[in-house]
């Protein structure tokens, strides 16, 4: 382990110095396309003002055949578009597969500027970041980038769960994790067959009434990844780098989806994966807090002065606990609210109703 001291200082001479904080930029959606897909390619323009982060991903659901395609395809649609105030992301090969040095070679010298970004798949400790880290640090030294790419890992191996705090805060480049819900469900030989979201077979009952085992016995399905996404926030918040829900895979269930990019919100995500275009506006919604919620929670901080003690408001109490709730609602919307003008409105609006 480097020192605390330092643990700031660049990993390679001419290296852009690392960050302190990670910033906060709006990434309620991480929408994926295939560099090496014409289609989805020619598409990223006109995604690119409609979405918080563009990723191309040259990992899982790209054709081992299309590999150096994705990774040639992203490097000239990085070059090609203004990607305004929308970031640029890319998710790299695994680290032991054959593309995953040549994905890092090619994209810092040729798109290193523009990358904000680099995901990282199957990490499953500090090891996989501090090699990342480094070999980052020397190529952007090499290339003269001058700000530092920052590195986000999945966390989808029984092993990278079990070492989740470590790998939250190996390195100051660490921006967040991905919970990846389909490779983690294979490497905990979980029994599902699906990419995210629930499963009807895992539920508890309600108790039976006498005798009666069969009839009347309500079920509720549950989360089978609250364990996961609330052990993900835990670790991001106290490493200061932030939590994703990853993708939902059934896309025709926009309701689903919704629900389960819900939960992951109200346990402290900041964003989603979209696969397709129809889960963008889900994520839009669902990470943006609700106007009528913002209100709220712009009421309690108003009425709550300098934010301690105890007041009322509705017949509910409020003290320095729920304010600092509020702030966290307000400022997220506030944060929002500068990039997204309709949302913007929407705020204000509901504050025009009150
Ligand atoms: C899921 C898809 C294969 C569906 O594609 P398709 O059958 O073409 O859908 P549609 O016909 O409904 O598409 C309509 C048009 O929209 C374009 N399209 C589709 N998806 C995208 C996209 N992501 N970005 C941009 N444009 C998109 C189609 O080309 C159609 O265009 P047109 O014909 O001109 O109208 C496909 O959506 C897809 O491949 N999505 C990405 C999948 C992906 O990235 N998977 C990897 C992430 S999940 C994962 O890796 C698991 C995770 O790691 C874990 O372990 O949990
Ligand atoms: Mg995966």
């Amino acid at each position: 382990m480097r020192s605390a001291k330092d643990f700031f200082r660049p990993l390679a001479v001419g290296a852009p110095t690392p960050v302190r904080e990670i910033p906060f930029r709006p990434s309620r959606m991480i929408h994926f396309f295939d560099p090496s897909n014409p289609k989805m390619a020619a598409k990223v323009p006109d995604l690119a003002p409609k979405v918080d982060v563009l990723l191309g991903n040259l990992e899982d659901a790209v054709q081992a055949s299309n590999k150096e395609a994705a990774r040639s395809g992203l490097v000239d649609i990085g070059k090609a578009t203004d990607f305004g105030d929308t970031q640029l992301w890319t998710r790299i090969n695994s680290l032991d597969s054959p593309w995953a040095l040549d994905d890092l070679l090619t994209l810092v010298p040729a798109i290193g500027g523009k990358l904000d970004v680099i995901m990282v798949p199957k990490v499953e400790g500090a090891e996989d970041i501090h090699y990342v880290d480094r070999l980052l640090a020397q190529l952007e030294a090499k290339a003269g980038i001058e700000r530092p790419i920052l590195v986000h890992a999945i966390l989808e191996t029984a092993t990278g769960v079990a070492n989740v705090e470590e790998i939250s805060g190996a390195s100051p480049r660490m921006q967040g994790l991905s919970l990846g819900p389909a490779d983690l469900a294979a490497s905990r030989r979980m029994k599902t067959t699906r990419v995210g979201g629930g499963h009807p077979g895992y539920l508890v009952r309600s108790d039976p009434i006498g005798d009666d085992l069969t009839s009347g016995r309500t079920t509720y399905q549950q989360d089978l990844w609250h364990y996961t996404v609330a052990r993900m926030v835990d670790a991001c918040v106290a490493n200061g780098i932030l939590p994703y829900y990853g993708p939902f895979g059934d896309i025709r269930d926009v309701v689903a989806c919704e629900d389960q990019f819900r939960n992951a919100y109200l346990l402290g995500c900041v964003g989603a994966w979209s696969l397709h275009p129809a889960q963008i506006p889900i994520a839009r919604k669902v990470f943006s807090p609700d106007p009528a919620e913002v209100r709220w929670a712009r009421r309690v901080i108003a009425e709550m002065g300098d934010g301690t003690g105890a007041v009322m408001i509705d017949g509910k109490m409020q003290d320095d606990a729920s304010v600092k709730q509020c702030r966290v609602v307000a400022e997220l919307a506030d944060a929002l609210a500068e990039r997204d003008p309709e949302l913007a409105k929407a705020y204000a609006a509901s504050e025009e109703d009150a």
